[in-house]
């Protein structure tokens, strides 16, 4: 459930009208809303009641300042994978003790900067990356709290290129060389082994994969602790899907995701973390644009948006469905038009075929499920400014991040004087 919705044939987020945030902050833009975000964030921690997980919200699935703060106060950690998104974690007001570090690069800076915050553990990828936290630790003079990631060599069963549990992908380290680098963390002085982390993929539509994977780690706990490890954290990733599109059944909810989780952990007595990420934000968000132009092609219409891949990349990447919706009811038939942006790419497009009653110049569209993996992954490509973001709560919004204009990016550019 999401807080956009029509009322007397026009569009709201909460409680504003999408056509006064358009008007006043202008378009392309997108909207988040509170009330969303704080509902699943709530439903999903419920979902493990009467356990008490984790949940670490996964950064990179979006990092406004304002997003982050929402779900600090909600309660939420952070999972992060760079440097720059334990900052901002930090400075949304995440506590360290709720972060976790994932990712199979991290530098030496980023660990430094981690162990100096102080965060809850490190999500370890490779026996190089652990001898080389080993080292910074040491520099310190403090001990790295670490899990490693296991890849389960599951199919996750979703986009291969968001499918990370597999033996060919990067992620983790494969099931059969784990046991060694537990007996390696066991030499180390600067390193503690506290749990196990997994994580298979994204936007997963089925819950089987997650018990496949759930119940090898659980496996990998039990020996782990026969062999004398204090293994007491569990962190079984995200990846968990949301429906996009409202044709097609939804993924299971999160409910029977807990309930799952509940059963194929039943018993084990270790301290869960969760790493949502799209399950919390997806649905949360839309991007607002405007229609600039109506197209009659030879056989097909086109409505060109002003936005573009630039602004929301999941179509062009993963031929990702996201509904489009006009914020303002239409009257007349239904036919089938293509949505497009102007970005010079034949890519460029966000639906084909899509049933819609006719628009014009200027009509405000809704492209819904942008709030994950949406601003956090648009650029400034065909020199198109920064999309801004607005944070709705109840009648009140805010732009939470303004449009970064095409003249302060010039403005960054140097231009030597040798030229
Ligand atoms: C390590 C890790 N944790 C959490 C997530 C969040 O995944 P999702 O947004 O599908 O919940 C990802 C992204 O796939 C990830 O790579
Ligand atoms: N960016 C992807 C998901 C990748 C998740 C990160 N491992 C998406 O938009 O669906």
């Amino acid at each position: 459930m999401d807080h956009f919705n029509s009322r007397n044939g026009v569009m709201f987020a909460e409680d504003v009208d999408l056509r006064t945030i358009a008007d006043a902050v202008g378009t392309p833009v997108y909207v988040y809303s509170s009330a969303t975000l704080e509902r699943h964030f709530n439903v999903f921690h419920e979902a493990f009641a009467p356990l008490d997980p984790l949940v670490c919200f996964a950064v990179k699935a979006n990092s406004n300042q304002a997003v982050l703060a929402t779900l600090a106060k909600a309660g939420a950690g952070a999972d992060v994978v760079s440097g720059g998104e334990l900052k901002r974690a930090l400075a949304a007001g995440i506590a360290p003790e709720k972060i976790v570090f994932s990712g199979v690069g991290k530098t030496a800076d980023e660990m430094r900067l981690a162990l100096e915050a102080g965060i809850l553990q490190f999500n370890i990828e490779s026996e190089p990356e652990l001898e080389a936290l080993n080292a910074v630790a040491a520099s310190l003079g403090v001990v790295a709290p670490v899990s490693v990631r296991v890849n389960p060599d599951v199919d996750a069963k979703t986009h291969a290129k968001i499918s990370t549990g597999k033996a060919e992908n990067k992620f983790g380290i494969s099931w059969q060389k784990v046991d060694m680098l537990y007996e390696r963390m066991r030499t180390m002085a600067n390193i503690k082994a506290t749990g196990v982390d997994v994580h298979i993929g994204s936007q997963l539509t089925e819950l089987e994969p997650f018990r496949a994977a759930f119940a090898r780690v659980v496996e990998l706990v039990k020996s782990l602790r026969a062999a004398g490890h204090d293994i007491h954290h569990i962190d079984l990733g995200g990846g968990l899907g949301i429906p996009y599109d409202p044709d097609v059944a939804a993924p299971p909810a999160p409910a029977a995701y807990g309930a799952l989780i509940r059963d194929v952990l039943a018993g084990l007595d270790c301290r869960i973390i969760l790493e949502p990420g799209r399950l919390i934000a997806g649905n949360a968000g839309i991007l607002l644009t405007r229609v600039l132009y109506e197209k009659i092609g030879d056989n097909r219409t086109f409505y060109i948006l002003d936005g573009a891949m630039n602004d929301l990349m999941r179509p062009a990447m993963y031929d990702a469905f996201h509904h489009i919706v006009p914020v303002e009811d239409q009257a007349g038939d239904s036919f089938a038009a293509d949505f497009v942006g102007p970005v010079c790419e034949s890519s460029d497009v966000f639906g084909t075929g899509r049933a819609t009653k006719r628009l014009k110049a200027g009509d405000l569209v809704a492209i819904k499920s942008a709030g994950a993996y949406g601003a956090v992954m648009s650029s400034t490509y065909n020199s198109r400014p920064l999309v801004a973001e607005v944070l709705v709560k109840g009648d009140a919004y805010a732009v939470v991040r303004p449009r970064v204009e095409v003249e302060d990016l010039i403005a960054m550019d140097k231009v030597p004087d040798w030229i």
